[in-house]
């Protein structure tokens, strides 16, 4: 397979579908600076402000949250609206959307079903072009796909079948023509040991678990050595005992690896424990509704009043309307967010 193919492939997987703030606003002044405009355009100044008044918890995770930008800016997102034109229509996905993304960042695109995170992701990817706005990658427009973003999906069927676990994760490193056979399956070894897959070296992806599929596919993706590693619901098709364990995997990959992630959700609490920043999108099309820091939150937040809390708010940032602001608002079963 060849480089073209090797996009084919992830475009295929792509078009198939791919609060908080224990800090005052100025601790975080890149990403309040760069959202303010969008966020004052809707009622949420004031939900955000709340929001971060409330979650004045002490640190539970102290390692994650002290965790500081480890670079400057690296992906600039300034007013973008995505469109799918045909000849019948034009599907407006988002609406001048504006964030910017820090290196080490874990940064979460919030927001209901349709709202375009997915598209969001496709065009930080590369493979859609903004109807307007740009997105600037280290201060060069993003022009295409390239190696310097890799996409894990929600599917299973990511991984080539008629590859083992170790081919699969040198594939792109070889395609990419960046290192030698050797120098591939060391860096492959490597970071499968780091998702604990080591052992299935030589396994066939129809021998592993849904996690495990998920795991060989994070492993492929870092090994790439990514700017920013997308990750498009990688964990909603697993259960609910797995993502739990799959969220707190890659937190601690995280914690070893420091990658900057860009990561989609519907899942207001897995936002909350994945993310360190959290981007809120209104309903279809998308268009930010706020920006919050939650990189106090981890799996041990899950019962805390304080995290209840958070996701109440969001989910009332979410569904911003006259009945929810007057009423004490409660968390949502499974704090999902359904448009
Ligand atoms: N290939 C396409 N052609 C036309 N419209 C599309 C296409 N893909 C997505 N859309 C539309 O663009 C909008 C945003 O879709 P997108 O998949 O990005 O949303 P999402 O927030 O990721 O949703 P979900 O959480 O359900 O995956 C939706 O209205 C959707 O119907």
């Amino acid at each position: 397979m060849n480089v073209s193919t090797l996009r084919s492939w992830n475009q295929r997987h792509i078009q198939h579908d791919a609060a908080t703030s224990d800090l005052p606003a100025a601790a975080s002044p890149p990403a309040v600076r760069a959202n303010a405009a969008d966020v004052a355009d809707t009622a949420d100044v004031a939900d955000t402000a709340d929001l971060a008044n409330a979650t004045n918890a002490p640190l539970q995770d102290a390692g994650r949250a002290s965790a500081p930008h480890t670079t400057g800016r690296l992906l600039a997102v300034d007013r973008v609206s995505l469109e799918y034109r045909s000849r019948e229509r034009i599907v407006r996905a988002t609406h001048q959307v504006t964030f910017d993304v820090y290196g080490a960042d874990r940064f979460v695109l919030l927001g209901p079903s349709g709202c375009g995170k997915s598209t969001l992701l496709k065009a930080i990817a590369g493979f859609i072009e903004p109807a307007a706005g740009s997105i600037l990658l280290d201060g060069a427009p993003v022009r295409g796909p390239g190696p310097d973003r890799v996409v894990v999906f929600q599917e299973f069927d990511q991984l080539p079948p008629w590859k083992t676990v170790i081919q699969n994760v040198m594939f792109p490193l070889r395609v990419a023509k960046r290192l030698s056979r050797a120098e591939a399956r060391e860096r492959a070894l490597h970071y499968l040991d780091k998702v604990g897959l080591a052992a299935f070296a030589n396994a066939y992806p129809h021998t592993l678990s849904g996690g495990m599929k998920q795991r060989v596919a994070i492993a492929r993706a870092l090994a790439m050595q990514p700017r920013v590693l997308l990750m498009d619901e990688p964990f909603a098709a697993l259960d609910a005992l797995t993502r739990r364990k799959m969220q707190e995997e890659l937190l601690q990959l995280w914690d070893e690896v420091r990658f900057t992630l860009m990561f989609v959700t519907h899942s207001i609490e897995e936002a909350l424990i994945v993310g360190n920043r959290i981007l809120l999108l209104s309903p279809h099309p998308g268009r930010v509704r706020a920006e919050l820091n939650s990189h106090q939150f981890s799996q041990d937040s899950l019962g805390r009043s304080d995290f209840q809390q958070s996701v109440a708010r969001i989910h009332r940032l979410l569904f911003d309307t006259d009945a929810t602001r007057q009423t004490t608002p409660q968390p949502t079963p499974q704090a999902q967010v359904h448009a």
